[in-house]
């Protein structure tokens, strides 16, 4: 692991309530890490406030303790008998944040973040293959974990602190100059990334999601404007998708900051995409870029993959690169793992896909982007998450219902809940579609029902390779389940 020599609670930027300046050999946020020597950060949860467990955590060896005016009611006592240092802070997520990037000490030199509900992940990855493209060592952090010159197994999204600087500084000594990572809209209520420095920051777009976390649409949208209010720098530059009209809210903050700004749209924009021809196999794209127009072959299906696409690159470009040559590499960018995957193909020429759409509006948006690229019907099968926002289950089908010409609906991840129950939520937008709880046999069935010309879309899962209910992840992988399909259905099985 990457550690200074030797640091101090002062050399963390932080101060200590009584002037104590102990000598410290690591920073944990669960009381369950922590060993001697260590800072304790006391986080007030969404279940549980961690000052709850400093008595543990002091026990265990903590000489300090991070944590904010509650938790100093909570706990200030026990950390003053133990003789440890109290850091009060109003908000402990930031100083934690700081701290972890001041522990780590070293981050790739260009670094991007990208929000938005949807796209994240994608516009990442392209980010990443561009920079790769251009012979940098780049990599993307988020959902499919660190990917690109050097990889790595990730958690979460955007993962906390501690993770995330540890993640990065071990990427800067692998020779990693380069990388673009996921700001989730949890990671930036909780502060997770405050201690990143950015050159650039993205926004896709905004529609419903994790509502059950932020539960106002305006507490989701403020968690995502904070990446261009507060997290990227005043020399920084964002990079918005001026389509949505939550972009042009998003621009108007990082103005106002004195951020530099490049807009990306198809009404308008610095980088303008005006025209789409889409085929078999992909798209050919036509956009501006200040005063001069260019052609590009793009090998991905779907029209909003352009949208990430150009968005990947003004963010390329924002961070220094030669327009001209960022563009050069559009024809070379390949699938995003899991997004708009082709799968198999049946012997009749029907295409299955695999897509992470987990949203209302993904599946609107990868259904409806299927139809230029299909001549028959649009196939869709559908579910929607265990312990994740109930709002959007009938949204869901709604989505598939109006943009599918046929609907399956199935299980994706039940979690702690009961299958039946989310699948007749679901059910509820689209009530003629058809009820298969177990996924494999949903698979099966939409894969036999397609025809000439017809094409499936399996949502939801995208790369994932589990299938969780209750506490068990069993495994489970889209893109080898239509794989088998379709072998099993064309007697292609030996
Ligand atoms: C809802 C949520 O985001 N929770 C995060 C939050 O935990 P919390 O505040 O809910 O924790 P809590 O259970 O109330 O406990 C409070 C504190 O006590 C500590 N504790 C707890 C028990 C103990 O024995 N000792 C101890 O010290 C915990 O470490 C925590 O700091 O702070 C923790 C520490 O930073 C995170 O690990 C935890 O992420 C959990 C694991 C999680 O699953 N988060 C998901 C929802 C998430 O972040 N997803 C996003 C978005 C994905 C997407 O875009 O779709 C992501 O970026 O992955
Ligand atoms: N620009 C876009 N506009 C609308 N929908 C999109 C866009 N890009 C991707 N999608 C849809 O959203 C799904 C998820 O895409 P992606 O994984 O890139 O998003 P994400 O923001 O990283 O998601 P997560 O919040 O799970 O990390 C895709 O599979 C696709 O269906
Ligand atoms: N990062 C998202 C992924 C959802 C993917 C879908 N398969 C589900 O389980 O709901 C979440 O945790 O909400
Ligand atoms: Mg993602």
């Amino acid at each position: 692991m990457t550690t200074p020599s030797r640091s101090t609670l002062n050399s963390l930027g932080l101060m200590a309530a009584g002037g104590e300046n102990p000598d410290l050999t690591g920073i944990e946020v669960d009381s369950r890490r922590v060993g001697a020597g260590k800072l304790f950060a006391a986080l007030p949860g969404t279940e549980v406030h961690g000052a709850t467990f400093v008595d543990a955590a002091l026990e265990r060896g903590a000489v300090a303790i991070l944590t904010d005016a509650k938790g100093a009611q909570l706990a200030g006592v026990a950390v003053r008998t133990a003789g440890a240092a109290l850091v009060i802070s109003e908000n402990p997520r930031e100083a934690l944040a700081r701290s972890a990037a001041l522990w780590f000490g070293a981050q790739p030199e260009t670094m991007i973040a990208v929000t938005g509900t949807n796209g994240k992940t994608s516009v990442s990855t392209f980010v990443r293959q561009i920079w790769i493209e251009m012979g940098l060592a780049a990599v993307n952090l988020g959902t499919t974990g660190v990917e690109g010159a050097w990889s790595a197994p990730l958690a979460h999204t955007t993962p906390e602190p501690i993770t995330l600087h540890r993640t990065l500084a071990q990427a800067a000594q692998a020779g990693i100059t380069h990388a673009v990572m996921e700001a989730s809209s949890h990671g930036l209520d909780q502060r997770r990334l405050d201690g990143v420095t950015l050159k650039a920051a993205g926004f896709t777009n905004f529609t419903q999601d994790h509502l059950d976390y932020h539960e106002t649409f305006e507490a989701y949208f403020d968690a995502k404007a904070a990446l261009f209010a507060r997290v990227l720098p005043e020399d920084g530059t964002a990079v918005i998708n001026i389509d949505d009209a939550k972009g042009v809210e998003m621009a108007a903050i990082a103005t106002a900051r004195g951020c530099g700004v490049i807009t990306v749209g198809r009404d308008g924009g610095d980088l303008h995409l005006r025209a789409q021809r889409f085929d078999a196999t992909g798209q050919d794209l036509r956009f501006d870029w200040r005063g001069k127009t260019y052609q590009k072959r793009l090998e991905l299906i779907g029209g909003f993959q352009a949208d990430n696409v150009l968005l990947a690159a003004a963010l390329v470009i924002a961070c220094g690169a030669d327009a001209a040559d960022v563009f050069d590499t559009i024809p070379h960018l390949t699938t995003v793992r899991g997004r708009m995957q082709l799968a198999a193909t049946r012997d009749n020429g029907a295409a299955v896909f695999v897509d992470y759409a987990h949203t209302p509006d993904a599946i609107a948006t990868a259904l409806s982007a299927m139809r230029p690229h299909v001549m028959g019907r649009l196939i869709a099968i559908v579910g929607a998450g265990g312990d994740r926002d109930r709002a959007k289950r009938p949204l869901m089908g709604a989505a598939a219902h109006e943009n599918a010409d046929v609907v399956f609906v199935t299980d994706d991840n039940p979690r702690s809940e009961d299958p039946a129950t989310i699948r007749a939520a679901v059910m509820a937008g689209c009530p003629d579609a058809t009820e298969v709880g177990d996924r494999a046999e949903a698979i099966l069935r939409g894969v036999n029902v397609l025809q000439p010309g017809d094409a499936l879309l399996i949502a939801g899962k995208g790369h994932e390779t589990g299938q969780t209910i209750g506490d068990d992840v069993l495994p489970f992988d889209d893109v080898e389940q239509a794989s088998v399909a379709v072998a099993a259905l064309d007697g292609r099985l030996a």
